[in-house]
């Protein structure tokens, strides 16, 4: 029998996401569609590239229209998640792509947020050590942020082989549709085209609280972040170029020796051959993560590079890949891992 997935917040650019990716999976049915100022619109005449929805009317976004459906995937703004999931029971998978339900530590969440916490649901990152566990059969997920999705497949398996100190150096670039499709004046287009800028400088952006979650806890002990955001050219693709310090002893074959090994049952993980360095061009549409690793030998730092795009694997590839493990299906059903270059 299908499984029944309802989106909210389908007229933006991870609900369109989702949807995308839902149309192409064997098992699944869309059902309600949901929006906000949108609402009564048809999906055709925001999502024109899902020409087989564009007749579909977007409803108001409540827990009565999104009940009775096997899966819930949010895709709302910030704060906005929680009051519709409190009144979904536990019949019903819900995956929120917002940032929520994603940090375990309340104050992180008052200091980067501003609001209250609402809680913490097993993490979509299939790829962390202990993730696969906790999204088997459960009926919530929170779907990582799109940077630190690339940033934490990148630097856990230095991490987990202790081979790095506890503090990384992160700069990122990403494309413009991360920030979302509301109009913002620094996303003109004649403000990003040819040029690139950084944002969130100095240990402000929201995404730093949870990238130091994920690698404290494969570390076992904080790791400090210090993160840079940039804002690139391109409507989608992120670049995170990480490093740290090496412990001692550390060998370039021993950092490629530990990347193999945590990457190499990895459906959408790929470690590149030695040489080839990730681009965004190359995973454009696909769920896939491309990754390098090298030694920096004379500043005794391990530099990893890893190119998703921040739509598929940044958000509903990521959410799809969970909602598989979550209902016991194969991991990689629907899921692309070609990508679209040039
Ligand atoms: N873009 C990205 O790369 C990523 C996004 N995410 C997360 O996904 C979520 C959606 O982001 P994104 O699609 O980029 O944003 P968009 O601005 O493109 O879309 C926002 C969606 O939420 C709806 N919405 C806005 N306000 C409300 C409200 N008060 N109540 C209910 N629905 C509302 C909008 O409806 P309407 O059009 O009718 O106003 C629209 O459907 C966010 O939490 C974001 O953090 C996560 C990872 C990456
Ligand atoms: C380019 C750009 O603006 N990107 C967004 C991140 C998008 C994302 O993953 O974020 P959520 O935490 O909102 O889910 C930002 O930096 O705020």
């Amino acid at each position: 029998m299908a499984i029944r997935a309802a989106v909210a917040g389908a007229s933006g650019y991870a609900g369109g996401e989702v949807l995308r990716l839902l149309l192409g999976h064997p098992e699944v049915r869309i059902g309600a569609l949901t929006a906000n100022s949108n609402a009564g619109q048809r999906l055709g005449a925001l999502q024109p590239h899902l020409p087989q929805l564009a007749d579909r009317v977007l409803e108001p976004t409540g827990a009565g229209t999104l009940a009775g459906h096997d899966v819930v995937f949010l895709a709302l703004p910030h704060g906005q998640s929680a009051a519709v999931a409190d009144e979904l029971g536990d019949d019903v998978l819900v995956i929120d792509c917002g940032a929520d339900f994603r940090l375990k530590d309340a104050g992180a969440w008052e200091r980067f947020y501003g609001t209250a916490h609402a809680g913490t649901w097993p993490y979509g990152l299939p790829e962390l050590p202990g993730a696969r566990k906790a999204l088997g059969g459960t009926r919530r997920i929170a779907v990582p942020g799109c940077y630190p999705t690339a940033v934490s497949l990148a630097l856990f398996p230095a991490y987990a082989a202790s081979l790095a100190e506890p503090e990384a150096v992160i700069v990122a670039a990403s494309g413009t549709s991360g920030a979302g499709k509301a109009a913002k004046t620094h996303l003109l287009g004649s403000e990003v085209m040819g040029s690139m800028s950084p944002y969130g400088v100095g240990g402000g952006h929201r995404h730093t609280p949870e990238m130091a979650q994920n690698l404290s806890a494969v570390a076992g002990e904080p790791v400090t972040v210090s993160f840079t955001p940039t804002l690139a050219p391109m409507p989608r693709g992120i670049l995170a170029t990480c490093s740290a310090k090496a412990r001692p002893g550390v060998t370039a074959q021993g950092v490629r020796a530990a990347y193999e090994k945590a990457f190499q049952d990895e459906p959408f993980v790929r470690l590149l051959p030695e040489g080839q360095w990730p681009a965004t061009a190359h995973v454009n549409g696909s769920n896939a993560v491309n990754v390098q690793v090298a030694l920096d030998e004379a500043a005794g730092r391990i530099v990893a590079v890893s190119a998703i795009d921040n739509l598929t694997k940044g958000t509903a590839g990521g959410a799809v890949q969970s909602m598989n493990i979550a209902l016991g299906l194969p991991e990689e059903l629907g899921l692309p891992y070609t990508g679209v270059a040039p």
